[in-house]
């Protein structure tokens, strides 16, 4: 059995490409980084290293890699995958699409056994957008075949892994938890029993609930800590301020999923608090940069910050805490990130009401613009407050 995975990166190693090579697959990486690809040619295996007390070092064999810009090799391994994931950011997916697509009008003329592609990304609907991006590369007659032969299942995945460096270079630390629920409907064929991957027959409620309080959670402290001169996500939660907003949005998102879906408040709770405790997990060190990186795609209408503001809105309820972290999120000035240097560009030639309606969606007639707008002059606010006390 041969998974192809997509992106050899944290998530990549350290997760899918861990368990699909326990689960016993034959695993082979694609990237663009050349010196990623050889290393793990050369080596054939790595080491997961498990960031707790036991701090448990996991060998992974057997793979190997190709690289993704050799669209002929990516083809060719895509004629006899039995498993297609990947995990490359959610805006890369239009960029591999493709080949994929090159490789699958390929092999449905070939090979008549299913295929499932899951991306693994944080993002809803993470395959079914890969999906829409390939059938863009497909004539009619092969997306009638992929329609039979591949399954694009929509996934949630859940493990924090931090940027890092080893001497090692494909050494990967990842904290112990992990979750990876599958959609079970678009699924073609036998679904494959892979330890560790819980199929659902609906995945909505599973993505919103991660996406909304793990990332939630994670994003309103990243942005409030940016804001506020943290480095470290961990340092950032212990400011009374952070914390206390970090639980209130998660608090906002909990009343939404437990509205919405069969969560019960309890269960919430204990997630919530879990949660709160993965942030701070003394045996990783994580950067609000990180966690706070791509502000364009995460101020998103559907993504971790808007998406629940936007539908708590439409309940009758109002997100102030969700909107202090969307207002912290306009002002992530970060250099080395392109899509926080494209917002202050606008910020700055637009102005920010502007910008907010054009990256949020939210019209400056809805209550949460307005919300928005003071949630800034607040912290900007609550912010010289509080350089007076440091002068
Ligand atoms: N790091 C984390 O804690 C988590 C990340 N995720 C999601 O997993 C995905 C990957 O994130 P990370 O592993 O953290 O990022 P990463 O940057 O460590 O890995 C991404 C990898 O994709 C490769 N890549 C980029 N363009 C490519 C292309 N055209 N073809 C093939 N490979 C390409 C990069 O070279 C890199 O090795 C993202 O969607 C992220 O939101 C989800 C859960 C947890
Ligand atoms: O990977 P993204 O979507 O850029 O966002 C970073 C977030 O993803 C995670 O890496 C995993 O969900 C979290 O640590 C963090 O909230």
């Amino acid at each position: 059995m041969k998974a192809l995975h997509f992106g050899a990166g944290n998530i990549g190693r350290g997760f899918i490409g861990a368990l699909l090579s326990r689960a016993g697959y034959e695993v082979c990486f694609v990237d663009v980084v050349s010196e990623l690809v050889d290393e793990i040619n050369r080596r054939q295996e790595y080491t997961v290293e498990i960031a707790d007390a036991g701090n448990e070092q996991i060998h992974v064999s057997g793979v190997r890699a190709i690289n993704g810009q050799d669209a002929n090799a990516v083809v060719a391994e895509m004629l006899d995958a039995n498993l297609v994931t990947t995990a490359v950011g959610p805006n890369v997916l239009k960029l591999i699409a493709p080949t994929i697509a090159k490789g699958l009008a390929e092999r449905v003329n070939k090979n008549v056994q299913p295929l499932n592609i899951i991306a693994c990304e944080n993002a809803i609907g993470g395959s079914s957008m890969l999906k829409e991006y390939v059938y863009q590369h497909l004539s009619e007659a092969d997306q009638r075949k992929v329609d039979e032969l591949v399954g694009f299942p929509n996934a949630a995945v859940d493990r924090i892994v931090p940027l890092q460096k080893h001497e090692d270079k494909l050494r990967v630390a990842v904290e112990p938890f992990f979750e990876w629920v599958v959609e079970r409907a678009n699924m073609v064929g036998e679904v494959p029993p892979i330890e560790g991957v819980d199929y659902v027959p609906n995945l909505e409620p599973y993505i919103e609930r991660k996406l909304y309080t793990v990332n939630t959670g994670h994003a309103t402290a990243a942005y409030l800590g940016y804001y506020f001169g943290y480095k470290a996500i961990a340092a950032a939660l212990r400011d009374e301020f952070i914390q206390n907003t970090t639980k209130q949005a998660l608090m906002e998102t909990s009343h939404l999923l437990t509205t919405k879906y069969h969560f019960s408040s309890e269960q919430q709770e204990r997630y919530i608090e879990k949660i709160m405790n993965r942030f701070s997990n003394p045996y990783l060190s994580d950067v609000v940069t990180r966690i706070g990186r791509s502000p364009i795609r995460k101020l998103g209408p559907n993504d971790r910050l808007v998406g629940p503001a936007v539908q708590l809105l439409n309940l009758g309820v109002t997100p102030e805490h969700l909107c202090i972290g969307i207002a912290a999120a306009f002002q992530f000035n970060y250099e080395y990130d392109e899509e926080a240097v494209q917002i202050q560009k606008d910020i700055k030639e637009k102005g920010l009401a502007e910008t907010i309606a054009l990256y949020t969606g939210i019209g400056s007639d809805s209550p949460l613009f307005s919300l928005i707008m003071e949630k800034v002059k607040m912290l900007n606010a609550l912010r010289a407050d509080r350089s007076k006390y440091m002068k």
